[in-house]
């Protein structure tokens, strides 16, 4: 585990950003930063190949800690995988049938909670475990749903093993999936492959992270499985076939928000390339939300362009859909001027980490000034000042980890713990941090 010196920049313009989003000459960040793929698409198109009818290939696969996990996973369980020679994210995806097999989730939970159902199809015992982490995130509410849909499952939270006799009965289940849209996505999945399909009906609190369900019914739909999702809260899928795909993986827009905060913090310009016109990608929201903290935006040809401002705005912000750009948000609003308000976003503390006690904690050491609600954080920014330096505690949390950055880039003598843990879903955060800032 190793600390990492987060670099600062001069804050103001950059080179090409004085007058407008392309105009003339300043000193301060102006970056290109092309991102690699989705880590949720990438692992929703390798189950969805692993499932089908016939190979897939999957182009643009991110190749991260949670995605690599995922691929050694289905190997085991008995699917061929071939990485093309000539780029590692080009990835050929061969369905067999299905087998016991350990399966290491790491901390992730599109592996956790998309793999369950799958492995219920197998012929064999297949273990699953994780992190330590990884072992307290919620995880009954698909193991409980997977009993209903007549499946033999043995513990409630990693490790536990589900004992496939190579089909399921399906049917309907009722669950609260207020902890964690990816319940839902998980047995969608996988649902057209049991006898009867299913049924899922959400009885609770509002389902977080809403677009990600999307993603998958969108998924989905490309492979031939209609979702009927004409009631509210209430998804129903056939059964049937799931087609083989050539699939290719968008560039990952949650981790974008991380490069695009760079530029709001700093006053410069950074441009995405290869945003997505339309995308089911919750990541693209951070385009409004850094509209509405005073950023100046721009989608032109296919790039997303944000300039910062001299001070970011406070916002006061549901978070339910996108809690998964809080951690960058929150690294934002604890320098704008004036107090911000995040809420909807209770079922954070089941992420990577408690996300909430994280960020008040390190917001809290370095001198700024964050508490948690019932539901979210209300935090009082600097208006532009920097924070003290001292140590960014990164709790195995990628998100947490680019969090720190962020607010180094303006506060002198941040130290971010375990940069690696960003590996999660971004290889090379340090040396795409480094870049961007012309410092390779
Ligand atoms: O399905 C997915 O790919 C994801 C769903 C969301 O999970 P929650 O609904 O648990 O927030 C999100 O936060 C996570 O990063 C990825
Ligand atoms: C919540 C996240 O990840 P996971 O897929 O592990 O839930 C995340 O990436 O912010």
């Amino acid at each position: 585990m190793s600390s990492w010196n987060a670099p600062t920049v001069t804050r103001g313009p950059g080179a090409s950003a004085a007058g407008g989003l392309d105009a003339p000459a300043g000193g301060g960040l102006d970056a290109t930063v092309e991102l690699p793929g989705s880590k949720s698409i990438t692992n929703r198109a390798l189950v969805l190949a692993a499932l089908a009818e016939g190979p897939s290939t999957v182009r643009g696969t991110l190749r991260s800690r949670d995605t690599n996990l995922m691929l050694a996973a289905l190997e085991a369980l008995g699917t061929e995988i071939r990485v093309d020679p000539a780029s590692e994210t080009t990835v050929s995806v061969l369905p067999g049938p299905l087998r016991g097999a350990a399966v290491d989730c790491g901390l992730a939970g599109t592996v956790m909670r998309f793999l369950p159902p799958a492995a219920a199809l197998a012929t064999g015992r297949v273990l699953f475990d994780g992190d330590p982490h990884a072992r307290e995130r919620p995880q009954t509410t698909i193991l409980d749903a997977l009993r209903g849909l007549g499946v033999a499952v043995d513990g409630d939270r990693l490790p536990f093993t589900i004992d496939g006799t190579g089909s399921v009965p399906g049917g309907e289940v009722t669950i609260d999936a207020s902890g964690s849209s990816q319940f839902v996505s998980g047995l969608l999945l996988s649902a057209a492959r049991f006898d009867a399909g299913v049924v899922i009906r959400h009885d609770g609190p509002p389902v977080p992270s809403t677009p990600h369900i999307d993603m998958t019914v969108d998924m989905l739909a490309t492979a031939g499985v209609v979702v009927d999702t004409s009631v509210p809260n209430v998804w129903t899928v056939a059964p049937g076939p799931i087609a083989a795909v050539d699939w290719t993986v968008e560039p990952d827009l949650s981790n974008a928000a991380a490069f695009l905060a760079a530029a709001a913090v700093t006053g410069g310009t950074v441009r995405v390339p290869y945003w997505p016109a339309v995308t089911t990608q919750p990541g693209a929201r951070i385009a409004d939300v850094l509209a509405a903290m005073g950023c100046a935006v721009e989608h032109l040809d296919g790039t997303l362009s944000v300039r910062g401002p001299e001070v970011l705005k406070a916002v006061d912000l549901d978070l339910r859909d996108i809690g998964e750009l809080t951690p960058t948000i929150a690294a934002l609003c604890a320098l704008a001027d004036g107090e911000s308000v995040l809420s909807g976003i209770a079922h954070l503390r089941g992420h990577e980490t408690d996300r909430l006690a994280a960020l008040t904690t390190e917001i809290t050491r370095l001198g700024g000034t964050c508490t948690e609600t019932d539901d979210g954080l209300r935090i009082r920014g600097t208006a532009g000042a920097s924070l003290r330096g001292g140590t960014w505690e990164s709790y195995a949390d990628h998100r947490m980890a680019t969090a720190g950055a962020i607010i180094g880039l303006v506060t002198p003598g941040v130290i971010v713990a375990d940069i690696e843990t960003t590996s999660k879903t971004l290889p090379d955060f340090p040396g795409m941090w480094q870049r961007m800032l012309g410092r390779a």
